[in-house]
């Protein structure tokens, strides 16, 4: 069985209701400070977006797991969204927010603090239709297949890529990764840009019965995997863990935030 096939089993018991609940409710979304990681993540992504720089047509979230908060921003400079998982259970998870059905996960906090950052006074209950409108599928992904949509999103077809928690989480090792990057990359027009966030120094995460080993990367890792990928880094931040926020779920350091674009 190739270590590819390790990691697919694994994520077999991931239960994404408890992956929410161990990320996405407080201490780690925690509102209340501007020190917590989500207030860091969710301005990192509204100022990049409010650059003037990144837009168009098709923005694709690989590997976006049961969460939409990731998008909050972005999604607006795009005429059309593409959400993408590989486990049904996650794209189930999303549809059911999408569709605003009863049991989806509470993104109110999230869509109010970002209708907070972009100080137009709008209504979130405005934003979460938008949002909601302009998603326009959820579809299987594979990010170590040369084309991770299949069929649906063609090769230097998409404007952006917005990818949070997924390459490190779903590759065995760092060669994987980078070939995953690769993959990813193929999907962007020249120009393009990539919003990518992940987990600095983490080897392992919980999900319910789920036990995921993660590759450990640091910063130095992550911008070489980048500029090795054809990409010119835009801004990259990092975000050291408080203890207040090492709750057991996992052995995280930190977390990263590369805003890069895909050189002409
Ligand atoms: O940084 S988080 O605490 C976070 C959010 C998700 C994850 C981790 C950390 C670390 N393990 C990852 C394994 F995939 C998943 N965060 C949660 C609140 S919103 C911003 C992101």
């Amino acid at each position: 069985m190739s270590s590819i096939q390790t990691v697919a089993e694994s994520y077999q018991q991931f239960n994404p209701k408890a992956y929410l609940q161990n990320n996405y409710v407080p201490p780690r979304a925690d509102f209340s400070s501007e020190d917590s990681v989500v207030q860091w993540k969710l301005r990192c992504l509204a100022d990049a977006c409010a650059k003037g720089e990144i837009g168009g047509h098709t923005l694709v979230d690989i590997g976006s797991g049961p969460t939409v908060y990731q998008l909050l921003s972005a999604f607006e400079l795009f005429d059309e969204v593409v959400m993408s998982d590989y486990l049904e259970v996650n794209r189930a998870e999303l549809r059911k927010w999408l569709t605003d059905q009863p049991g989806a996960f509470d993104w109110t906090p999230y869509i109010k603090h970002v209708c907070m950052l972009e100080g137009k006074g709008e209504a979130w209950q405005e934003k979460q239709k938008r949002l909601r409108e302009r998603v326009k599928k959820v579809l299987p992904v594979n990010i170590h297949q040369p084309n991770p949509l299949g069929k649906e999103i063609r090769s230097g077809s998409v404007d952006a890529l917005v990818s949070s928690f997924c390459l490190e989480a779903c590759s065995p090792n760092m060669e994987a990764l980078e070939k995953a990057l690769g993959h990813i990359t193929n999907l962007l027009k020249p120009g393009g840009h990539l919003l990518l966030i992940g987990a600095l120094e983490e080897s392992y995460y919980l999900a319910g019965e789920a036990r995921i080993n993660v590759v450990p990367v640091t910063e130095e890792m992550v911008r070489n995997a980048l500029s090795d990928s054809g990409y010119t880094i835009k801004d990259f931040q990092t975000y050291i863990m408080p203890s207040t926020m090492k709750v057991g779920v996992d052995d995280v350091n930190g977390i990263f935030f590369a805003w890069a674009q895909k050189m002409a």
